[in-house]
């Protein structure tokens, strides 16, 4: 019945659209311009002009991609977006594109350009108002713009590359071959703002109030009547998606907790505890460990798992919606770094990391139709949200749990004994980050457990046992992590305990990779 096509819709009355060539920037392009309090969305590359006509963007930004605007069947956009009076900024691969399309040469590339360059300012104009004549940049390309086409007139260059920036006055239009999003062009939030305020007129008025409110009326608005069910698992994302529904539709929504046998220890417990009172919903556990486990049998592939998990989820939220009656309507706390990962999400080129449970594990036949308010934000901007909505910290600040749970921190089969032990030693990386003052810094950490099993000596005999792996990240929005430095002495009493106390293990090592190149989970 349902699928992304028909999300929800939260924009306000001033945004910016990003069309999405594929680039692993894309997302901090939308961030960057929220950070200046603008609303701005991704949208597919191949939006038709008539649509974007349609709602309304104060400004248009092409962003980069890993392919060459030269080769055949690489992605475009509709040409007549640079008619709809809109302004446009075409980011490397959107700059090149912007100039093929409107009539300019482009050049293959021979000599890559990766990494910081310095660029000079020909024209302190427009975008590059209030700047220094001489700025750092970050680039990250092959191909380049040769002659811009007609109209347009260079606005700085490099050493190796004579448009490194290109305008065309009257129509608003404008290229940069570098990336103003990313932190190593110390400036680019400075262009950026000269795009949003200067050049498109925006009044810079988004605040997460206004995304509560514009939130809210969009989900009333798309629910109309129904009833809807939404997954809670006492996560960040799926608590704030049912305040806002609460907010939204009152004692229409109903939360369903799945206890899918795959959660930490006493977690279910805890979470119908404290989740009741907090949120003020109406609340009904799942117990369905069985059910999850039988399917889980003898099951290694990650991917397989993840889709198994993600299509038993959904069976046991339309077991109890059809317990409740009639119900349309399926919330889940869906951000985007989970889309992402998932799949691309425009049909563009980037690549599938792994299944999210809660998008590309669904299944196709997917009987509700779908309420994801957060999909477009990260986890940091519904801390926020959250925040506002005046949720606890203890509720706000929780690490992330992922939905498929410790099935994918059991590397191969998952069983109750290897459940077991894996929630042993969690339990006790948990608590003794937990008593760092700093633990907060600590984006997420938790115990994986190996299929391996290594020689060790205890009490003079030997032993065959399991190793756990201790995983601990900092991270700003789970998109890219580095592993955390835990002390020493934490992460020495973190081995004792688990070795002295959990049973089947008699080896702990750290992980000390960063993502990328690796995950923050191991599956
Ligand atoms: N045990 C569960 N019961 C019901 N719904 C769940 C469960 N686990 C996950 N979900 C659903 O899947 C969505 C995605 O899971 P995810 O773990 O990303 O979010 P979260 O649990 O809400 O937050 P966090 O990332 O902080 O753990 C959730 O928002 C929720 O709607
Ligand atoms: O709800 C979820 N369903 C999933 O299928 C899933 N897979 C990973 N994660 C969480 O997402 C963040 C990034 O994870 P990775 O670096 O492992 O891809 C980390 O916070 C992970 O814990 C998931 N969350
Ligand atoms: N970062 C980009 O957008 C790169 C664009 C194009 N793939 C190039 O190499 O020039
Ligand atoms: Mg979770």
């Amino acid at each position: 019945m349902s699928s992304s096509g028909d999300k929800i819709s939260i924009r306000p009355d001033e945004w910016v659209a990003v069309l999405d060539f594929g680039s692993q920037l894309t997302q901090l392009i939308a961030r960057r311009v929220r950070e200046h309090k603008v609303y701005c969305e991704i949208v597919p590359h191949d939006t038709p002009a008539d649509e974007l006509r349609r709602r309304n963007p104060k400004g248009l930004i092409l962003s980069g991609g890993p392919a060459s605007v030269l080769d055949e069947g690489s992605p475009s956009c509709d040409p007549a977006l640079f008619d709809l009076g809109i302004p446009v900024l075409g980011i490397c691969y959107g700059m090149q594109l912007t100039s093929r399309l409107l009539g300019g040469t482009v050049e293959p590339g021979r000599k890559r350009e990766y990494g910081k360059a310095i660029m000079t300012i020909d024209h302190p104009d427009a975008l590059f108002q209030g700047l220094a004549p001489d700025l750092q940049v970050w680039m990250s390309h092959g191909d380049k713009v040769d002659t811009p086409p007609e109209g347009f007139r260079p606005m700085a260059h490099s050493d190796n590359c004579s448009v490194a920036a290109m305008m065309h006055p009257e129509r608003r239009i404008f290229g940069l071959q570098f990336h103003p999003e990313v932190v190593h062009t110390p400036q680019g939030a400075e262009m950026l703002w000269n795009f949003c305020f200067r050049i498109c007129g925006c009044r810079g008025e988004w605040e997460m109030s206004a995304f509560i409110e514009a939130a809210t009326e969009a989900i009333r608005e798309r629910v109309g009547d129904h009833h809807v069910i939404c997954g809670l698992s006492g996560g960040v994302d799926s608590s704030v998606t049912a305040t806002l529904v609460h907010r939204a539709i009152g004692d229409r929504l109903h939360c369903v907790f799945v206890d899918n046998g795959l959660l930490r220890y006493r977690e279910a417990a805890e979470v119908e505890d404290l989740f009741r009172d907090v949120l003020g919903v109406d609340l009904h556990t799942a117990h369905t460990a069985p059910q999850f486990l039988e399917r889980l049998e003898g099951v290694i592939d990650p991917e397989q798992k993840r889709k198994i998990i993600g299509r038993t989820f959904i069976e046991v939220f339309a077991e109890r919606a059809r317990a409740l009656g009639p119900v349309r309507f399926l919330a889940q706390g869906t951000l985007y770094p989970d889309v992402i990962e998932s799949v691309s999400p425009v049909g563009g080129p980037s690549a599938t990391i792994k299944s999210h449970h809660n998008v590309g594990g669904l299944p196709e036949d997917l009987e509700f139709d779908l309420v994801e308010p957060l999909r477009e934000l990260f986890k940091d901007e519904v801390r926020l949200v959250g925040r506002e909505l005046g949720l606890p910290s203890y509720v706000v600040d929780r690490q992330p749990f992922p939905g498929p749970g410790l099935a994918v921190r059991i590397l191969g089969a998952v069983d109750e004994e290897r459940l077991d032990i894996l929630r042993e030693a969690d339990l006790r990386v948990r608590e003794e980050i937990m008593k760092m003052e700093n633990y907060l810094d600590v984006w997420q950490y938790f115990a994986v457990l190996l299929p391996v099993q290594s020689v060790g000596v205890m009490g003079d005999d030997r032993t065959y046992e399991n190793v756990i792996a201790v995983r601990a990240v900092q991270s700003l929005d789970g998109m890219t992590a580095d592993w955390y430095k835990l002390p020493h002495d934490v992460l020495d009493r973190i081995s004792n305990r688990i070795i002295n106390e959990v049973r089947g293990v008699n080896r702990v090592v750290y992980d000390i990779s960063s993502k990328p190149p690796s995950t923050i989970e191991w599956e």
